[in-house]
């Protein structure tokens, strides 16, 4: 089973094309990495697949949800089954860690006090951060942090997690940190699609590579992608 799936499609910031005739797939529990130059794609690729932009043509299914025809209605059943660690996506600095986590699992459908702390701890446990729940995000190091974002993606067992420069900002070690966080996730059947600069962390971590480039999605998988050194 595939959790992506794209076919001939166009990736478009309102009227501009910025990838053309992607397509690719991506199996269920697979992991692959998503590269090139700043400016080349990589954010516009994952929004596409997140629904925060539209398909320009072609056909995609992500999780299941066929994108070229999903009502904005629909957009919250997609992004429940997706896990999104996005830069932007910041943690509520005025709440503590189990705060930030109840607030999405209320948003998402949880109800039940017992229920959502059990949750919690699950998550928190799961990213090594079991004694963190009543931390305020700003007592926490940016690792700690990050890995409070990965819980948080982590709450709704999604099938597929989109991160887009998780270990951008941090230190090599604490990168490789994270990075093997993600690894861990994906061995337990999570789909990764992971956006990077860190050829380090590539290399370190060697998987598939879709790379953007001149505007077309190239796949290691079917073709050999180069990397910077
Ligand atoms: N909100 C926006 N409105 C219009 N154009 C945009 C917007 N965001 C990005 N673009 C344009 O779309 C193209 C692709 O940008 P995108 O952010 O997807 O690249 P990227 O590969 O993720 O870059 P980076 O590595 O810097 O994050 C660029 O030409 C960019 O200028």
């Amino acid at each position: 089973m595939s959790v992506i799936e794209l076919h001939d499609a166009y990736i478009m910031q309102d009227v501009n094309t910025v990838l053309q005739k992607v397509s690719f797939e991506l199996e269920k529990g697979e992991f692959a990495y998503l590269v090139g130059r700043t400016g080349s794609g990589k954010s516009s690729l994952l929004k596409t697949l997140y629904a925060d932009l539209p398909l320009g043509a072609g056909v995609g299914t992500v999780v299941g949800y066929p994108l070229q025809k999903l009502s904005l209605g629909k957009v919250p059943f997609l992004r429940r089954k997706l896990g999104i660690i996005f830069q932007d996506f910041q943690l509520l600095f005025d709440r503590t860690v189990a705060e930030n986590l109840t607030f999405v699992l209320r948003a998402t459908g949880w109800s039940g006090k017992a229920k959502i702390q059990q949750r919690i701890s699950e998550v928190l446990m799961r990213v090594g951060l079991a004694n963190s729940a009543a931390k305020m995000p700003h007592q926490l190091s940016g690792g700690e942090q990050q890995r409070v974002v990965i819980a948080r993606a982590l709450l709704n067992e999604p099938l597929l997690l989109l991160a887009d420069e998780p270990t951008g900002n941090l230190d090599p070690d604490v990168a490789d940190s994270i990075m093997r966080l993600f690894v861990e996730i994906n061995n337990s059947g999570t789909a990764v699609l992971m956006a990077t600069h860190n050829y380090q962390i590539i290399k370190q971590y060697p998987k598939r590579v879709l790379k953007c480039e001149n505007g077309q999605l190239l796949d290691s998988a079917r073709a050999s992608v180069v990397l910077p050194e």
